[in-house]
């Protein structure tokens, strides 16, 4: 009971508790099983929905005795990742549970290593360099080939996964995977394995760190191994033998660590981050997207296909300034970013006990407490979905970006304040190369799934938040125009 006191004692010093989800059971068993079917069913939008429907939009999970934070609220998320910054850090679970993989890459690292990586890392991935096109465009030319070898329909998530995956290992590495080519890449295959049983360790909460990469996935750890020492070792090698090569402007992230003069496994922990873990999963998840809305609404893919013949033609490849300049393909990438927020639940926690600002008191306008230790869960996805002044918000319409702009703390995809994504620019750049090649390339594409335009496509909950269904899409010919495009 004094405890309970104590906690009591704790929670009134620093706001009100906001309002509890209810359950029945002790430790709220009936909660955690409800919320394992509803994730199971791959239906967290409209739980989220379910729970956040409260004054303030913020509540409380009492889950197996730990308390988790939920909230849409604009001014609770300003405070987390913006104004009390400082006061959280990133969950411990997930860096737990990653850490046999990434080890203290810029993801689960915090404080001065954090800002180390930082500066490490945003030379190289901050800004494009003209050859990155150029290497897009290779590997472009690969998936086209592999979608013609599938006339009937190809998973265009799948698709586009292998080529972000190509793409970064090119780019960022000097070494490209090369999965396009292949029927199955070792290290690809490796490397999803290795990120379900990192999400397997954080669904089972502290017994996870009975369940070493060592144990469960001891092939695939080596495959990532041998490929990522490599790639390390090589660059180490490069550098002894020509330390200034930076004179002939050919850096890449792993070359320009190397002549740094970082250490070997700080490289390999920093760029097995960004590159397996930052940069395709996202990247690849919204093409796929962009693409199942636009062959949902043949409208504006028309409208879309008529501005890049306008402004580039379809037989030229694109520039980087050309795409810049295209407005609806702005509008297409932003509301599909938005309303399919790769990254749909950030999580934090609290350094300290603290008081967020909204949320708390019968009418939801009252300080909310955190304790110590406590999550914040920010539902980013319902934040953009009922953002101020959206009209039909769980509807995909790029027409509604002519006239509406949304606080940063509505629309924020690549999150905001100091842990901003560092790799946005060339990832929206990806978004739109490649949605623009497709475009030019073939005549449309279909969504193969009975033409049902309505009906809307659940999440998965992994890393990110993906369709939980395949997106099978056929891509049809310049002038070979088919029934249903
Ligand atoms: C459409 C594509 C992308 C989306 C939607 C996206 C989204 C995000 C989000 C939401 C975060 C914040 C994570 C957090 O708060 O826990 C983040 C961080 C980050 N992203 Fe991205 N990202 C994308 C592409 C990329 C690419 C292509 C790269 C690398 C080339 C990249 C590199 C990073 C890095 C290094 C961070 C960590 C920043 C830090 O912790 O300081 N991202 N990204």
């Amino acid at each position: 009971v004094s405890g309970k006191k104590q906690y009591q004692a704790r929670i009134r010093a620093c706001g009100h508790p906001p309002r509890p989800v209810p359950y029945h059971l002790p430790f709220g068993l009936d909660l955690v099983c409800h919320l394992v079917w509803r994730l199971w069913q791959h239906d967290f939008v409209n739980y989220g929905w379910e729970i956040l429907d409260v004054p303030g939009r913020t509540v409380e999970l009492n889950l197996l005795s730990r308390r988790i934070i939920v909230t849409d609220n604009p001014e609770n998320i300003k405070a987390v990742m913006l104004s009390q910054f400082g006061e959280f850090k990133r969950d411990h679970a997930v860096h737990n549970a990653f850490h046999n993989i990434f080890g203290d890459s810029i993801f689960t690292s915090e404080g001065e290593s954090w800002i180390r990586a930082k500066n490490d890392i945003r030379p190289q991935i901050a800004h494009i360099r003209p050859a990155d096109l150029t290497t897009t465009e290779f590997h472009i030319q690969k998936m086209f080939d592999l979608i013609r070898t599938k006339p009937d329909g190809i998973n265009v998530y799948e698709a586009m996964d292998r080529l972000q995956l190509d793409i970064v290992t090119d780019v960022f590495l000097g070494r490209s995977i090369n999965s396009l080519t292949m029927k199955r890449s070792p290290i690809q295959d490796a490397i999803d394995r290795l990120v379900e049983m990192s999400m397997l360790r954080i669904r089972v909460g502290p017994m996870g760190q009975f369940l070493p990469d060592w144990l469960l996935a001891p092939r695939e750890l080596k495959v990532l191994d041998r490929f990522m020492d490599g790639v390390v070792d090589k660059a180490l090698a490069q550098t002894k033998e020509k330390p200034d090569a930076e004179a002939d402007g050919n850096l890449n992230l792993v070359l320009e660590m190397a002549q740094k003069g970082r250490g070997r496994k700080y490289i390999r922990e920093q760029i097995t981050g960004v590159v397996f873990l930052a940069s395709k999963d996202p990247t690849a998840i919204t093409i796929a997207w962009a693409v199942l809305e636009l062959a949902r609404n043949p409208d504006i893919m028309a409208s879309l296909r008529k501005e890049v013949e306008e402004n580039i033609g379809l037989d030229r490849l694109p520039t980087g300034d050309q795409l810049k300049r295209l407005p609806l393909l702005r509008n297409v990438i932003r509301e599909t970013m938005r309303l399919y927020p790769p990254l749909g639940l950030n999580v934090r926690q609290a350094r300290h006990d603290l008081s967020l600002p909204s949320g708390g008191g019968p009418n939801g306008k009252l300080p909310v407490a955190v304790l110590q230790g406590q999550q914040v869960a920010i539902a980013v996805t319902h934040a953009q979905r009922r953002a101020e002044g959206l009209i039909d918000g769980e509807t995909w319409i790029p027409s509604r970006w002519e006239g509406w702009t949304p606080k940063s703390t509505e629309y924020l995809p690549f999150n905001i304040g100091p842990r901003i994504c560092l790799g946005r620019n060339f990832g929206i750049l990806q978004v739109e190369y490649t949605l623009v090649r497709l475009l030019q390339e073939f005549e449309g594409f279909a969504w193969l799934d009975g033409g049902d335009r309505e009906r809307k496509m659940k999440f998965k909950v992994e890393l990110n938040a993906k369709a939980a269904e395949a997106i099978v899409c056929r891509f049809v010919e310049r002038g070979m125009s088919r029934d249903g495009v």
